[in-house]
């Protein structure tokens, strides 16, 4: 429901200083902002966004309230917001505007009200966040708009002097929906949120099943998608899933059940089938939980239990991702609606390959509508494709992670007749990553697929000169998947010179064919290390692939490294906290995030919590600056603010440390506010990894035994680092790594996310209004529709 009170009915002035920029004559340019369909967690981030960038511009945002139907009903139904009508949202699943599906909105009577209601305050620019559903409506508003104006001048409704001055419908789409449904983006708002929803709840399920050894069976949502059933069955380590996309074939019951009783054999105290709500045979027909419930119970005598999901997906706080990723979106779609011309075409700005796009709204739609007919007409392939090749290539790694080896002795007999298999021996170093664990059992099982024998170094590369190695099985993994901490121990030790004789003979002892290393800075250093003492020590000559795991985020080779995600949820989780403290009373808060030299968790968290104020390490910071910002906080404070958030990452300055930059503040605050310090820590290193983590440490690793087990047929040793660039999954020669490297700083030289440090200047009140065209542009624009095969 909406949030009245936070809702200002008041037709004053936009409060931010200045004279408007965006303004036709003396009017500031206005622009409605909806929510419409299903209601997704990041939704109202989007929304502040969206009110804080437009007022930055000048111009003057309304809400169109509960979807179109505030449009239909006009009267209340269209207000006009200020700055802190969007207050405190950030935190706040649903959506603080309403949202609703109209159905008198699908006629022309519906839409001659809205065009009508939205004329009364001179609204032609629109911003709607919503499923395919709302956008399609937005599309045929968009399109009947001339006519419904020239209507209104008929019946009498509106003057011809206001027809002239709105001509066409100028609109703007984000994506809000957690079916995560749109062919052309990688991640729709809400969808993030809506996978943390149902990994808590397959975790807390996991213990009961195991302690009974039950079976369950869990249904999640996505009517026409199957994204949130196969990201969860990955990353919750499930074991059989139906997806609307891929209907199983005939015989699918006898298949699954094969399935579960083998991994029973193999050691699996429970099971677990995830169902999404679209999930249908190939004949069309339904299958439901019960169904699946019922299919164990007659074929196996198992009496399964089975667990809807339901709105609990939809509900609660959004994820760091959703309020980050919602928050650069509303800024961007604020931007392109205000400065839309009658003759622009309608874009849709969304996530796609780890960028903020442009992509043509009608094209995308139609694609993304085209995937049930593609399943209705059998062309299942076509369907996943429209997917991405990222949601393809899950469907693979899910079949071979979920499914027991074969225990096959004359196979065994094969390869000892051949020689042996060949060993590739996982080692963690550098800082703990949550995430570490899911990787490693990714890896063991992926390896046993390849046919290699997997072995586990305990204690980082000290347990490797120890020989501290022990082969690991299929089961031996089980219920690594989403534990923090790491089970094989992680240490930050490089080799010295003196112990890399030993080393090598180490590897060569326990005859390790190959080096699967999963870790931070130390471990790509050490590594390194290795690869350039190749002609020394011949031992070495063996393929090593590093796959990033650090929560720093500052590994060279990948734009995103496991850990990286769950340590800025619980940055963000902490935030929350503080903020909510200081609710009562008039404070600053200065908090410090972890990350050493590299400011990743301190922007993004600023982002996702609403900062006033970030420090990065990157930037350096200096007392004019403090100065500066001290002054700023004050006036501020004069003008009725009550909580200013400061994050400070923890090397951002030698010198201005947390106690420090705390005490020039409060030394500063004039009597008007006081002061208080935070220093996130340790919890940012632990916790269970997000199912962000899971399954990019899935992917990542895959590709990685990929390399090695082309480098091992093919008899070379070439090394290297895997990482995920623009949304792609790449490789670099680990021999190359320094060019991409800050070693002073322990950093990558290029990082994207610099690009998106001005967001936090955007939405922030104190520093006055700017011209549209000074608007940062977060956006890269797409001109053909991005065709389905090609997201990631
Ligand atoms: N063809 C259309 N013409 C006019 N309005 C439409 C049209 N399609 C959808 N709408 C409007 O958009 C609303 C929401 O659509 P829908 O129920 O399909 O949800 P959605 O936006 O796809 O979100 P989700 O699927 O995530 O729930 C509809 O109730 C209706 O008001
Ligand atoms: O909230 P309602 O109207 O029951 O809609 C539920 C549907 O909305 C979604 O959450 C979003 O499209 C679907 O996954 C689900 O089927
Ligand atoms: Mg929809």
């Amino acid at each position: 429901m909406a949030n009245d009170a936070l809702i200002s009915t008041s037709t004053g002035p936009a409060d931010v200083a200045g004279t408007p920029p965006a303004s036709t004559s003396d009017e500031p340019v206005r622009i409605g902002v909806l929510t419409s369909g299903g209601d997704a967690q990041g939704m109202n981030a989007a929304v502040r966004a969206v009110v804080r960038t437009a007022l930055r511009m000048g111009a003057q945002p309304y809400a169109v309230m509960e979807g179109w139907s505030g449009a239909v009903a006009g009267g209340d139904g269209i207000r006009k917001l200020e700055w802190d009508s969007v207050g405190s949202i950030l935190h706040r699943g649903g959506t603080i505007i309403g949202t609703a599906r109209s159905a008198e909105f699908r006629e022309r009577a519906g839409q001659l009200a809205a065009c009508r209601n939205l004329l009364e305050h001179d609204i032609d620019r629109l911003v709607v966040i919503g499923g395919d559903g709302s956008l399609t409506g937005t599309n045929e508003f968009r399109k009947n708009w001339p006519s419904l104006v020239a209507e209104l001048v008929e019946r009498g409704d509106i003057t011809e002097q206001t027809a002239a001055a709105h001509p066409v419908l100028m609109v703007t789409g984000l994506v809000g929906s957690i079916d995560n449904d749109l062919v052309g983006a990688d991640m729709t708002i809400g969808a993030d949120s809506a996978l943390h929803r149902i990994l808590e709840a397959i975790d807390d399920i996991s213990s009961t099943a195991a302690s009974h050894q039950r079976t369950f069976i869990v249904e999640v949502m996505g009517r026409h998608c199957g994204y949130l059933a196969l990201m969860a069955a990955v990353a919750g380590g499930c074991d059989y899933v139906l997806v609307p996309e891929l209907p199983p074939a005939e015989g699918w019951e006898e298949d699954m059940c094969r399935k579960l009783a083998k991994g029973r054999e193999a050691g699996r105290r429970e099971s677990m089938v995830i169902v999404a709500e679209g999930a249908t045979d190939r004949s069309g027909n339904p299958i439901t939980a019960d169904d699946v419930k019922r299919v164990m119970a007659e074929r196996l005598g198992e009496e399964a239990r089975v667990t809807i999901l339901g709105h609990v997906q939809r509900g609660g706080k959004p994820s760091a991702y959703d309020r980050w990723m919602s928050t650069l979106l509303g800024c961007t779609a604020a931007r392109e609606v205000v400065l839309a011309t009658a003759e622009s075409e309608p874009v849709i700005i969304a996530e796609r390959h780890n960028r903020i796009r442009r992509l043509p709204m009608m094209e995308q739609i139609r694609a993304t509508r085209a995937v049930k007919d593609l399943v209705a007409a059998g062309d299942y392939r076509g369907a996943v494709a429209a997917r991405g090749s990222s949601f393809e290539q899950m469907l693979g790694i899910f079949e071979t992670m979920s499914t027991p080896p074969e225990l096959d002795p004359a196979a065994e007999d094969t390869l000892q007749g051949a020689g042996r298999a060949r060993r590739v021996a996982i080692v963690h170093a550098g800082g703990l990553a949550p995430g570490m664990n899911t990787a490693a059992r990714a890896a063991v099982r992926l390896g046993l697929d390849h046919g290699f024998t997997m072995l586990g170094v305990y204690g980082g590369f000290p347990g490797l000169l120890d020989g501290n190695v022990r082969e690991l099985s299929w089961d031996d993994v089980e219920g690594w998947v989403g534990d923090g901490g790491a089970e094989l121990g992680t240490r930050r030790d490089i080799p010295t010179i003196e112990q890399l004789y030993a080393l090598g003979r180490t590897i060569e002892s326990n005859q390790i064919d190959a080096l699967l290393i999963i870790g931070g800075f130390n471990a790509y250093l050490a590594a390194h290390e290795l690869v350039t003492e190749r002609d020394r020590y011949p031992a070495f000559k063996i393929p090593m692939i590093c796959v990033p795991a650090s929560i720093d985020n500052n590994l060279p080779g990948s734009e995103l490294s496991v850990g990286a995600d769950t340590a800025l949820n619980s940055a963000v989780g902490a935030l929350d906290a503080i903020k909510q403290s200081a609710a009562a009373s008039r404070r600053c808060f200065v908090a410090e995030a972890m990350g050493r030299r590299c400011g990743y968790l301190t922007l993004m968290s600023g982002i996702a919590t609403g900062a006033e104020r970030v420090y990065l390490n990157e930037e350096g910071l200096t007392l004019k600056k403090l100065a500066q910002d001290s002054a700023r906080m004050v006036e501020s404070f004069r003008s009725g603010r009550k909580l200013y958030l400061v994050i400070r990452n923890e090397r951002a300055s030698e010198n201005y440390t947390l106690d420090v930059l705390a005490k020039i503040f409060s030394e500063e605050s004039e009597g008007l506010y006081d002061v208080r310090q935070a220093q996130i820590g340790h919890l940012q290193q632990g916790g269970d990894p997000t199912a962000f983590d899971r399954i990019m440490a899935t992917k990542l690793v895959a590709h990685a035994l990929d390399l090695l087990s082309d480098q091992l047929d093919a008899g070379t040793y070439h090394s290297s680092y895997v990482g995920l660039v623009e949304g792609r999954i790449t490789h670099h020669r680990l021999e190359h790594m320094d060019e991409e490297l800050d070693l002073t700083a322990r950093r990558p030289l290029h990082q994207w996310w610099m690009g998106l440090r001005d967001a936090i200047g955007l939405v922030n009140k104190d520093l006055g209004v700017i011209h549209p065209q000074e608007v940062p542009d977060f956006g890269q624009t797409v001109t053909q529709a991005a065709s389905a095969g090609e997201t990631d």
